[in-house]
């Protein structure tokens, strides 16, 4: 596990934009991970921009993102494709089929988990996962429970994820109650994970989960066991690994 603590939550952007670049310009091929949320906007902001420098191509890189709700069709503005759509996709190179979220719109959920369970399977290990982190320990949407699924598959959604993530929509009872996300064990057999978090608000959520026990009531917590664990943290959500 490496630790990368630094002064501000734009030293982050910058710093996790240069290791998506460096894949990039190494493997070109690169199968890479992808997370919503508002902390990892940042980040595609500056891939964006590096990308409109003629900083980096995603030309022949795939995509897969970790969730998506059930409930809300695709075009709503606050699903995960259309914030992919208008946070990253719509601005680089990727090439039009190469970028993967589950169907929270499918008629068949189940069906739907194993098709993206089959297109991770085909494409092999991602090679760079990025993650954030819910106050509850979350990752993707694997919420805390007393067990953890290895697949793809639908989960009813914690109030508390429910409640924070209500800022997105107008009301409530607007926030889905249901979401398909990627299981533990595809995110944990990526290459490379990167955890980014930022803000004082998760700093004691990252530091239980890192240094506390590993549990499934604190899904990050497996997070630990990556060979290959690279943690992005502001002073603030670092406060308790540095005092
Ligand atoms: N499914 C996403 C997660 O992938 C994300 O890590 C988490 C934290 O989001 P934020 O970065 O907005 O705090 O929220 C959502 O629930």
């Amino acid at each position: 596990m490496r630790f990368h603590i630094l002064p501000t939550a734009a030293d982050i952007h910058e710093q996790v934009a240069d290791q998506f670049c460096k894949l990039l310009s190494e493997q070109p091929f690169s199968k890479l991970g992808l997370a919503t949320g508002s902390t990892p906007i940042g980040i595609y902001t500056s891939l964006v921009r590096r990308f409109r420098a003629g900083e980096v191509s995603f030309r022949n890189a795939t995509s897969f993102n970790l969730d998506e709700y059930v409930g809300i069709s695709e075009d709503h503005p606050e699903s995960y494709h259309s914030y992919m759509d208008s946070k990253l996709f719509q601005h680089i190179d990727l090439a039009p089929g190469s970028s993967y979220l589950p169907n929270g719109n499918a008629t068949d959920l189940q069906e739907e988990c194993s098709r993206y369970d089959n297109l991770l399977r085909d494409a092999g290990r991602i090679d760079l996962q990025l993650v954030g982190i819910g106050h509850n320990g979350h990752i993707g949407f694997n919420e805390p429970g007393r067990s953890l699924r290895s697949g793809t598959h639908l989960v009813k959604l914690d109030e508390s994820t429910r409640q924070a993530n209500a800022r997105f929509f107008d009301r409530i009872e607007d926030v889905p109650t249901q979401a398909l996300t990627m299981g533990m064990d595809t995110i944990l057999k990526a290459r490379t994970v990167l955890l980014v978090v930022t803000g004082a608000d998760k700093a004691a959520t990252v530091h239980r989960a890192l240094t506390g026990p590993i549990e499934t009531e604190c899904p990050a917590s497996l997070l630990q066991l990556h060979p290959d664990l690279h943690v992005y943290m502001d002073v603030e959500a670092g406060l308790h690994f540095t005092e």
